[in-house]
């Protein structure tokens, strides 16, 4: 079935770098954060101003998880502790939500200057299993899901959407953890075991894994093909247009 095992009846998508091309964009914010946020404390203690690397750091830290846990988990990488803060906090708090905060004005002024592009193999590749009738949900940790698919003119293809904010309405540990694909093949009526998870990021191909998902499919955008196989990819691919060549139209 279109380039996977053909008990494969449901598909899971994630957003950012799967979807759209905004993984770039995240990562661009969260540097820009970082850096500012790594510079005053540089400033502050009289210690040694060592960047955030946009691709080591990203992958490892950021990548598909929450926007707080991507906070915490770099910050810690770096020996800094914050307190939580509150979502109130405005950017240039020195807390958890106050890093957070300035990345998402970041992100948001980006993805308002660029557009979002989607990706054409995906898109060509969700066409047809609509066109089977086959069922397809966007699996994110986005808080910015919503507004990042209907700018991308993509949100009508999806039945439904488990983003940010339904997982935070939920109760959903984020990405590693398995909890949101597991809720959005729930959602679906489809065993795990029949579904496929479509992911860019290290956290995601993990969370595949945690799942018992029939097919992990590793999107490669970034020459990091060896590191999704080994958190969970069960096949990897450059685009999804791979998947589609050899099929019949
Ligand atoms: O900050 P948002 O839009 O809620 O997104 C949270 C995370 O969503 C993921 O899809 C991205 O890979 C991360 O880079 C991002 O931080």
């Amino acid at each position: 079935m279109l380039g996977l095992p053909d008990d494969i009846r449901a598909f899971l998508f994630d957003l950012d770098g799967v979807l759209t091309q905004t993984a770039k964009v995240h990562a661009a914010a969260w540097k820009d954060t970082f850096d500012a946020f790594l510079r005053a404390e540089a400033d502050r203690t009289g210690g040694e101003f060592v960047p955030f690397d946009a691709v080591a750091d990203y992958d490892t830290y950021v990548d598909g998880r929450p926007r707080l846990d991507g906070t915490r988990a770099f910050l810690d990488s770096r020996g800094v502790d914050l307190p939580e803060g509150t979502p109130a906090d405005p950017p240039g708090t020195r807390s958890v939500h106050g890093v957070s905060s300035a990345k998402n004005d970041t992100v948001l002024r980006m993805i308002r200057e660029q557009g979002v592009q989607p990706y054409r193999g995906s898109v060509d590749y969700v066409h047809r299993l609509r066109a089977l009738d086959l069922p397809c949900a966007v699996v994110s940790s986005s808080a910015n899901c919503r507004d990042v698919l209907r700018a991308a003119g993509i949100e009508e293809l999806f039945d439904i959407v488990v983003d940010g904010l339904v997982a935070g309405r939920e109760g959903l540990p984020g990405k590693p953890a398995p909890d949101t694909y597991l809720a959005a093949a729930r959602k679906l009526g489809v065993e795990p075991a029949r579904a496929a998870v479509f992911e860019d990021a290290l956290a995601g191909v993990a969370s595949g894994r945690a799942g018992g998902f029939g097919a992990v499919v590793g999107v490669d955008r970034t020459g990091q093909a060896e590191e999704l196989r080994r958190h969970g990819a069960t096949v990897v691919v450059a685009d999804l247009a791979e998947l589609i060549e050899g099929e019949p139209r």
